[in-house]
């Protein structure tokens, strides 16, 4: 991104952000609530118009980019309005749709792909379950496993761990520190980072819709301690983000 401004309700949301995220990266957004990060992590993919600036995807204008299976994008909340009941696994599994051609039937790579990324975030045992039944937790790690089961080689995730118990972070840490090491690359919005901490090779830290820290996170002492952060509480009242409004544009 260069020189992205957003503004939402014509207040200058985003107001003029330089950012370049590399090959390999582990990039944590962090900064005290309102300060833009998710507004930032849904403009880099194109999801919010920029109302200035530029933000290019492997190259390409979010309008022009062609490869979305090349990114797992995790929102902060899963919406299962609209009455249709859905189980964890046919959500997970519609994490493929973007790697699969037109009427191409599901094939055996991506049933085994679903399978996997169920296991990485230990709900494998209850793919047949509705989402709706779900708790917030446990339907951010359906989100989270739909995103793995793209096997996108970049992961942009806002606040995956929010609401999902410490058993479950370890899991999406392990998990996620051997997509790194094969040389995945991850973005992803936190307020704490718990066991991701390890992972995590640069901060950019927000403050009222500008970057004010961009470099190593300074190790062991938290998202709290870093500049900027001022953080109270997470989205309760917000409405929640549809996981459908994510789709491939091709
Ligand atoms: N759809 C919208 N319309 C108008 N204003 C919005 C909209 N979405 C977000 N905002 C405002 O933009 C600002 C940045 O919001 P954003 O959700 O990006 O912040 P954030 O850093 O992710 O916050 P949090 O830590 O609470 O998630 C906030 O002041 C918010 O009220």
């Amino acid at each position: 991104m260069r020189g992205g401004q957003v503004s939402l309700d014509r207040r200058p949301v985003l107001r003029g952000i330089d950012l370049t995220v590399r090959s390999g990266e582990v990039v944590a957004v962090l900064g005290a609530n309102g300060s833009g990060k998710s507004t930032l992590v849904r403009a880099l993919l194109g999801l919010t118009p920029l109302s200035g600036g530029s933000t290019l995807l492997y190259g390409a204008p979010p309008a022009r980019f062609r490869d979305w299976w090349r990114i797992g994008y995790v929102p902060q909340r899963l919406s299962v309005g609209g009455g249709v009941p859905s189980t964890i696994r046919e959500v997970v599994a519609s994490g493929r749709i973007a790697r699969q051609r037109r009427l191409r039937p599901t094939s055996a790579a991506d049933t085994a792909a679903t399978t996997r990324a169920l296991e990485a975030v230990g709900l494998a045992d209850r793919a047949g379950d509705p989402v709706q039944a779900l708790s917030g937790g446990q339907q951010q790690r359906v989100l989270i496993a739909r995103a793995l089961a793209g096997e996108p080689d970049t992961f942009v995730m806002d606040e995956p761990t929010a609401g999902v118990d410490a058993a479950s972070q370890q899991l999406l840490a392990d998990t996620l520190a051997g997509l790194v090491a094969q040389g995945r690359t991850v973005v992803l919005v936190a307020h704490e980072l718990g066991p991701l901490e390890p992972l995590i090779t640069r901060a950019v830290v927000l403050r009222d819709g500008c970057v004010c820290h961009d470099g190593p996170p300074p190790h062991a002492v938290g998202a709290h301690a870093l500049p900027g952060h001022d953080h109270v509480h997470p989205h309760a009242e917000e409405p929640p983000a549809s996981p459908l409004e994510w789709r491939p544009t091709s």
